[in-house]
This record gives C-alpha cells, sequence and structure tokens, in this order.
C-alpha cells in the first residue's frame, strides 16, 4: 500500500483558484480541528512562532486528518532532525523558514527525502507517517508525496531567488514579508511601498519561473496585490487573530449594549 498522495502538492502542480489557508498557532488539537473544519483549503500548523513541539504537532494532524483541509507544518529552522521528526509523525508538507541561500535550500530538500534523492533517516515504520509499519512500501513511495515551502524573507533571499527556486526538491516558495521588511529596514511596517514592491518582484521572478509561489498577510493590500501578481496559495489570517480580534469585538459590543440597556438577554 503506498503512501497518502498529497493533495496540496498535486493541485500546486496543475492551474487552479488561489488556494485559501490560516495560520494556526494555539497549539491546540482542538482549535486545529476546529479551523481545518471551516473550509481552508490548507491550514499551516505553526512550530517556528507558535509554542507547538512534536507531540503537540502529531496530535493536530491526527485530529486533522478526516477533513479535507491539507496540512503544512513549518518547523523553527530547517534541521535535518526537525524536519525527520516532522516527517516520521506524518507531515507530508514542511515550510522552512529563513532560507536565505541555494545551499540552505538544497540541505533541507535532502533532508526531506530517503536515499538516492536525499539523506532523510530509515525510522518512519515507528511513526505515524508510515501508520506504524502498515503501509508497507512506505520508503519507497514517500519521497514523491514530500511537499517542500521555503521561505523568502530577506534581502539575501531575494537576491538568491532564482537559485533557491530552481534547486532540486523545493516545490513551492512562501513569502515572510513581516520579516522581509524588517530586513529590508522597515521593522513592524510591512505595509510600505517599498516592501509592496519587493513582494510585487518576487511573484514576478517566480512567475517567470513557473515556480508556485504563495504569502501569509492580514493586509488587505498585501492580500490584493498578491493575488493579481499570481499567488497560488495565501494565507490571510490567524487562528490567534481571529479569537483576538472577535473577543475584543465582542466585548466592546457587550459593554455597549450593557451600558445603555438595564440587563442583557440572550
Ligand atoms: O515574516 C512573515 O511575515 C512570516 O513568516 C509570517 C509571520 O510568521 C506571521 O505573519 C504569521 O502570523
Amino acid at each position: 500500500m503506498p503512501v497518502p498522495v498529497n493533495a496540496f502538492k498535486q493541485a500546486l502542480s496543475q492551474p487552479g483558484p488561489i488556494l485559501q489557508g490560516l495560520w494556526v498557532a494555539l497549539a491546540s488539537p482542538h482549535v486545529a480541528e476546529l479551523c481545518a473544519g471551516a473550509g481552508f483549503d490548507w491550514i499551516l500548523i505553526d512550530a517556528e512562532h507558535g509554542p507547538n513541539d512534536i507531540p503537540l504537532v502529531a496530535q493536530q494532524l491526527a485530529v486533522t486528518q478526516h477533513l479535507p483541509a491539507q496540512r503544512i507544518v513549518r518547523l523553527p529552522a530547517g534541521e535535518s532532525w526537525l524536519i525527520k521528526q516532522a516527517l516520521d509523525i506524518g507531515a507530508q508538507t514542511l515550510l522552512i523558514p529563513m532560507v536565505d541561500t541555494p545551499e540552505q535550500a538544497l540541505a533541507a530538500a535532502r533532508a526531506c527525502r530517503y536515499p538516492p534523492d536525499g539523506t532523510r533517516g530509515m525510522g518512519a515504520g515507528l511513526g505515524r507517517a508510515s501508520n506504524f509499519g502498515r503501509v508497507g512500501d512506505y520508503v519507497a513511495t514517500a519521497n514523491d508525496q514530500v511537499c517542500l515551502i521555503v521561505q523568502i524573507e530577506s534581502r539575501l533571499a531575494m537576491e538568491n531567488l532564482e537559485a533557491i527556486a530552481e534547486t532540486p526538491g523545493v516545490d513551492a516558495l512562501l513569502i515572510g514579508p513581516a520579516d522581509l521588511a524588517g530586513d529590508l529596514g522597515f521593522p513592524g511596517r510591512a505595509n510600505v511601498p517599498e516592501v509592496y514592491a519587493a513582494v510585487e518582484e518576487i511573484f514576478a521572478r517566480l512567475k517567470a519561473l513557473g515556480k508556485p509561489a504563495g504569502i501569509m498577510s492580514t493586509d488587505p493590500a498585501m492580500i490584493a496585490l498578491s493575488s493579481r501578481a499570481g499567488a497560488r496559495f495565501i494565507a490571510t489570517e490567524s487562528d490567534t487573530g481571529l479569537l483576538a480580534r472577535a473577543a475584543a469585538a465582542h466585548l466592546s459590543r457587550v459593554k455597549g449594549e450593557t451600558d445603555d440597556a438595564e440587563t442583557m438577554t440572550y
């Protein structure tokens, strides 16, 4: 029995509408399942900035497996041991942050694949990836279903963009506008013309290569720009952002109503 087909990687290889995603960083299997069931094409389980460890990521992968949303796991860094653990618990699409050079991209790509295409260590028979050894030909079929996305979020990465994108084993690239803004000299200000222009340039250069590209941004202007520029996948919110804004809006509504009305009725 072969390893499950990576539907996200399959979608990236075909033209189609923008794949809509949600950043999931609350490190809660309940929240991950709730968000994955909302109808997004994909969710990003964030183990870079979310307080996620491998056991928690494994739980989020398990509870969302029955839902159509594809799951991407962002690791804290492109370390081979982190990549090995994430793949062994069943992640098939990985996002590696802060990739600035083709050498870093190649190291991550090779860490994702078994020999002869890479250096991934043998051990998935112990983990969720192979359904604990029940997928008999996991090693023979796993490489093709891994999807490696690398993050472009620095001036150096922009200088190396084509070399990174054309690195064997890199399947897609995602722009990190917040970190890119910081490295371009605009920390905390990803909504300045210089960053919009840089993002537009990155999308144009990747489109010329025919390489799938995405972005994470909650800025409507950045989302519109990215959609026009050919983004294939976009995350436009996070679980933390949605909950924080909804809680604040609800409280101000309740306080506004209770300040005027004598009692609240539900
Ligand atoms: O640099 C960025 O932008 C990203 O990598 C996304 C951030 O981590 C953050 O916007 C996710 O909420």
